[in-house]
């Protein structure tokens, strides 16, 4: 039996304690939804603030020299490097995942056509938007050249073979929290002539990474959720060495050319990571992803992926002592291990949990059909938080109050 005191022990004990001092977070709030939208680093505040009144207010134009917003994306993409164990001048910070998508999918089918091979494998259960735009490169270049196949999460090892030209998979199930092997998935890609995309989203700064020890051949990311960057955030884009130079990104915008200010009429692509750039970088967003990175550079991972294992293991075992865990079918893995840094949830009537939760001051989040995601994020939730929110989860359920007409109305977003 668990009790509070222990509680406050281990978060005495954390070497990830003062992080939360970081962090601008409501009074009366336990925030569990970092794995949607990070909280605000209190630096990020200030960062935005400096850019907006002095950069932009006073310097004008002159801070695309003067403040070197021109290369904000590899700068930005520079800090990332070590999170997601990549080496600098491997990762650039630009646009959505989502279009960031297309041109990593576009440039490795068009590096495969030359090798007769047309297929992009993913899972059927991946994050919509990485499935739509395989479909959609499919609908444009046509199926002769790009074939689009998704299987059951599952089978993806076991469907790589010769005929595959790209693995398409995210290391983090967004709404199961399941975490793939992706050295393994890498082999098997590498054993059979494919090349291998991974998505970071749910895995960014929350557990260690290693691209380049993995060989991992590009990745992209989102800055959003556990890199705290903001919302809308700007993405990254992960390309290995050994490919830089041979891909072409079709979005050829003048940030990705060789040389932007020539404004020459003939495009070059930039031969480093620069070439993924496509139009101007969204200074204040970067600015602000900037400030949040500063958080990550003496950060060990590892501290913060046992933190993460430790607050997850916590809230199942606190669901087990009340004896929740019959009414909440756990959808996540029960190995710690093969988590990301949330639990997830089946439960009939999780929208109007989720919104009773809310309303008792819990964040956490719906997703269709019937589930609701508790995320960890080691920086700012601590042990206490993952007591109090256990705590009023069983006072909905036992209450039954998730069941008042009030919470019936389902939003667009939650
Ligand atoms: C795994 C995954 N990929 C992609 C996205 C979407 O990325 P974006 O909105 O930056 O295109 C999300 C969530 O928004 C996600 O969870
Ligand atoms: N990116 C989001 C947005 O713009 C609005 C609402 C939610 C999101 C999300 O991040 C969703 C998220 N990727 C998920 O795991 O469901």
């Amino acid at each position: 039996m668990i009790k509070l005191d222990e509680i406050k022990t281990l978060d005495k004990q954390d070497p990830l304690h003062s992080y939360r001092d970081q962090f601008s977070l409501p009074k009366n709030t336990i925030y569990l939804d970092g794995n949607s939208l990070g909280a605000l680093p209190t630096r990020v505040k200030q960062r935005v603030k400096a850019v907006t009144e002095q950069q932009w207010g006073e310097d004008l134009i002159s801070s695309w020299n003067t403040h070197d917003w021109v290369s904000l994306p590899q700068q930005v993409g520079n800090k990332i490097a070590p999170v997601i164990g990549a080496n600098p001048g491997d990762v650039i910070c630009c646009d959505s995942i989502s279009v960031n998508l297309f041109k990593l999918l576009s440039a490795a089918v068009q590096f495969n056509t030359s090798r007769q091979r047309n297929k992009i494998i993913s899972s059927s259960d991946n994050f919509p938007t990485d499935l739509y735009i395989a479909q959609g490169l499919q609908g444009l270049l046509g199926s002769e050249k790009c074939h689009f196949v998704d299987v059951e999460e599952e089978q993806l090892l076991s469907q790589i073979d010769d005929s595959v030209a790209i693995v398409l998979v995210t290391e983090v199930n967004f709404r199961s929290g399941k975490r793939l092997d992706i050295a393994a998935l890498t082999r098997k890609a590498h054993q059979h002539g494919a090349l291998i995309i991974v998505d970071l989203a749910h895995s960014a700064g929350v557990m260690p990474i290693h691209l380049n020890d993995w060989q991992v051949d590009m990745a992209v990311g989102c800055t959003y959720k556990y890199l705290n960057g903001g919302p809308g955030a700007p993405a990254f884009v992960y390309v290995n060495r050994a490919l830089q130079g041979r891909l072409q990104q079709p979005i050829a915008g003048w940030f990705g050319h060789r040389s932007p200010f020539e404004f020459s009429p003939h495009y070059v692509a930039d031969t480093g990571i620069k070439q993924f750039l496509a139009g101007t970088p969204s200074v204040i967003s970067m600015a602000a992803v900037d400030a949040a990175l500063e958080l990550f550079a003496d950060l060990d991972l590892q501290s913060v992926r046992t933190k993460s294992l430790q607050l997850g293991s916590l809230f199942d075992e606190l669901i087990e002592q009340h004896g929740l865990q019959d009414k909440l079918q756990r959808l996540s893995p029960t190995e710690p291990e093969q988590r990301g840094s949330q639990l997830s949830y089946a439960f009939d009537y999780a929208y109007e949990l989720c919104q009773a939760l809310i309303d008792r001051g819990v964040i956490a989040d719906f997703r269709a059909p019937n589930y609701i995601r508790f995320g960890f994020a080691p920086l700012y939730n601590s042990f206490e938080d993952i007591w109090h929110a256990v705590q009023a989860i069983n006072d909905v359920i036992a209450s039954e109050a998730y069941k008042e007409p009030r919470w019936s109305k389902r939003q667009a977003v939650t």
